[in-house]
């Protein structure tokens, strides 16, 4: 009876990553591991190949950092060969059983073999395993078996289930790789029947779908869980329900993250498994991991507010843009240079404060006027820093002057400020209390802008996964589909994160690869600044693009040819499409409804603003009319007449 109970106990979760996983030199790749909050590492055996340490060396360097070497991997070709291979294979194990002695590890992957002159059945491949398992017995070690998804007999973690079952050694388990059992389909509640304790290890990998052989996927295209489409909380969920307590352990291939930064890719990875078990926990009631504790995904009700830095000199230049837009000048903050500016349920504010260390001072310095804050609406400010710092977001804050309230916020993109602001007594009046109504006389123009539809935010490519994963693991929101946009200078790949259930707040993520594109040229020239466009909705488009002409607004003009074929491409009304044209609106129009949109004339270093009516269910950003965007923005570029460089 006492052991059942002990059996029952949750265990504290372990962490781990292949070392295959991350860039960089053994030692540099050791030191991101641990520092991103890794228990353990497996060790891929060619990174240990290569580098010249003795195992015990390399056993010293993991004991420094405090990692356990949860696994070392990977052991091919092994079961069902005809000898003399056979023997080769028991005698080339022996000798991998020495050095895991040396390593301090009791764990070694065997994957499912791939060889043209293996043999197949399930008893044969039990009775190799069995004799393996009294070897490592010996040694004091174990086995794990993996089904490759492309393995040649066993591709398949039931089969391999099946084998090691047969096998009834206790050296003897089964390794599930989500990878393998994902990547072929395979329903993963098929893992529920395993006895939790004949799971040695868990590799966990999520990927984009792809339709692609299945190795080249596998060796190229993983990446962390949470960044792809596979379902891993799914089959996580399924690996908790057997009572897994092992190690959770990533092992993501991908030709990307070879080049990448070590540190930046071990805190996404540690990131990315914090959340899903986060996921799993709230799902899998019985599951015996113990996870950290941090309150559930954020959900949004749209952006509050978003905040301009600029110097004194500059400032017109904006207030005059958004002048032009239908803004009016609202109120002065009571303590600093910080100014309000509304329309709807719109708030920009612009902020010249640069006294002192302030962070907006500090951000103009380095990226010149730019949006580097946004305020987002949500249940409970306290609850969402919480669940930021617990996924490794850094928190935000700055001496506040008296009278002043403290708002809970974090790093993003870029450096920018996420503020997060909800319906408590102190954050809700914070308006009322901070700032001053301005008498100056109002302008009555308006331009029906009722609230702000979305935030672009522009990153390197490198950084699009890293940011996607920052998002949706801290809110509640779901991701639409990668988009390609074809810029003269390059491919911009965008995607969309929208909340959930409703899409109060979206935010598409723009991944710049060359500088050549516009939005390459965005980030060289602000030095990385985050927002690069903001989206303002209005409820008629037509009416808003008269008032803007009243208020000498002055849209990105938009080329003939985007109209003639607009009228082809949809059948529209050429009274229609002339009335676009005149406007500079562009359309787009699916099964749900249509979508309607105008551009500001770029600002600074590439900044604009973009007005956009949905009607109907209309869910996308128009990603069609990109292009033509791009184009005229570089049109705009160039002096007239001059020709392009
Ligand atoms: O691609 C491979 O060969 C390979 C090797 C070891 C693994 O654990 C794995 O999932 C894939
Ligand atoms: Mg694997």
């Amino acid at each position: 009876m006492a052991s059942q109970e002990t059996s029952n106990q949750s265990v504290k979760m372990r962490t781990s990553i292949a070392t295959v996983s991350i860039s960089g030199e053994f030692p540099e790749k050791l030191a991101a591991i641990a520092r991103a909050g890794f228990t353990g590492v497996e060790i891929f055996e060619n990174d240990f190949l290569t580098y010249d340490a003795s195992p015990r060396d390399v056993a010293k360097m993991a004991e420094d950092h405090g990692l356990e070497i949860t696994l070392f991997q990977p052991f091919r070709d092994f079961e069902g060969m005809p000898e003399p291979l056979r023997r080769r294979a028991f005698e080339r194990a022996e000798r991998k059983f020495e050095i895991m002695n040396e390593l301090g590890t009791d764990l070694m992957l065997i994957c499912s073999n791939v060889s043209p002159v293996s043999l197949g059945g399930i008893d044969r491949a039990a009775a190799d395993f069995r004799e393996l398992g009294t070897m490592a017995a010996r040694h004091g070690v174990r086995v794990g078996y993996e089904a490759l998804a492309w393995g040649r007999h066993v591709n398949d973690h039931r089969d391999a289930w099946e084998i090691v079952r047969r096998t009834d050694h206790p050296n003897v388990g089964i390794i599930l790789d989500s990878f393998h059992t994902l990547s072929r389909k395979i329903d993963p509640n098929s893992i529920r029947s395993i006895p939790g304790d004949k799971i040695f290890i868990v590799q966990l990998a999520d990927a984009p779908l792809f339709d692609m052989d299945l190795l080249y996927w596998s060796r190229h295209f993983r990446n962390m869980p949470g960044e792809g489409d596979l379902p891993v909380v799914d089959f996580m969920r399924a690996v908790a329900a057997t009572g897994y307590t092992g190690p959770l352990s990533l092992e993501i291939f991908n030709d990307q993250f070879r080049g990448g930064s070590a540190r930046a890719l071990a805190e996404d990875g540690h990131r990315s498994l914090v959340n899903v078990m986060d996921r799993v926990k709230r799902l899998e009631p019985d599951i015996r991991i113990d996870v950290p504790d941090m309150p559930d995904r954020v959900e949004t009700q749209g952006v509050e507010f978003v905040e301009f830095t600029t110097a004194p000199e500059e400032k017109a230049n904006l207030t005059a843009l958004l002048g032009t837009l239908g803004f009016t000048y609202t109120a002065r903050h009571r303590n600093r240079a910080v100014d309000l500016y509304t329309q709807g349920d719109i708030r920009i504010v612009i902020n010249t404060d640069s006294t002192g260390d302030s962070f907006a001072g500090a951000s103009y310095s380095v990226h010149g006027t730019n949006a580097y804050a946004f305020g987002l609406k949500v249940n409970n400010a306290g609850d969402a820093l919480k669940r930021a710092a617990a996924l490794g977001a850094p928190t935000f804050s700055e001496p506040r002057k008296p009278g002043e309230v403290t708002v809970p916020a974090i790093q993003g993109v870029g450096n920018g400020v996420i503020y997060f602001l909800d319906g408590s007594p102190a954050l809700a009046s914070i308006w009322q209390n901070e700032f001053e109504p301005v008498e100056a006389p109002k302008t009555t123009a308006n331009a029906r802008l009722t609230r702000i539809d979305h935030l672009a935010q522009t990153t390197h490519y490198d950084e699009m996964l890293t940011w996607l994963l920052f998002y949706t693991s801290i809110f509640s929101t779901r991701r639409t589909p990668m988009v390609d946009v074809v810029d003269p200078g390059g491919l911009v790949r965008s995607q969309a994160i929208e909340s959930e259930p409703e899409p109060l707040f979206r935010l598409t993520m723009n991944g710049a690869d060359s500088r050549k594109t516009f939005a390459g040229k965005f980030l060289a020239e602000g030095f990385g600044t985050s927002i690069q466009h903001i989206a303002f909705a209005t409820n008629d488009i037509f009416a808003t693009a008269k008032a803007l002409t009243t208020l000498g607004f002055q849209a990105l003009p938009i080329s003939r040819n985007y109209y003639e074929d607009l009228e082809a491409r949809f059948g529209l009304d050429p009274d229609f499409s002339d009335a676009m044209r005149e406007a500079g609106i562009l359309y787009d129009r699916d099964d749900n409804g249509e979508y309607f949109q105008i551009y500001s004339r770029t600002f600074g270093e590439g900044f604009f603003f973009e007005i956009i009516e949905r009607r109907g269910a209309y869910a996308g950003y128009g990603a069609m009319n990109a292009p033509f965007r791009i184009a005229a923005q570089r049109r705009l570029l160039r002096p007239e007449g001059m020709p392009k460089r």
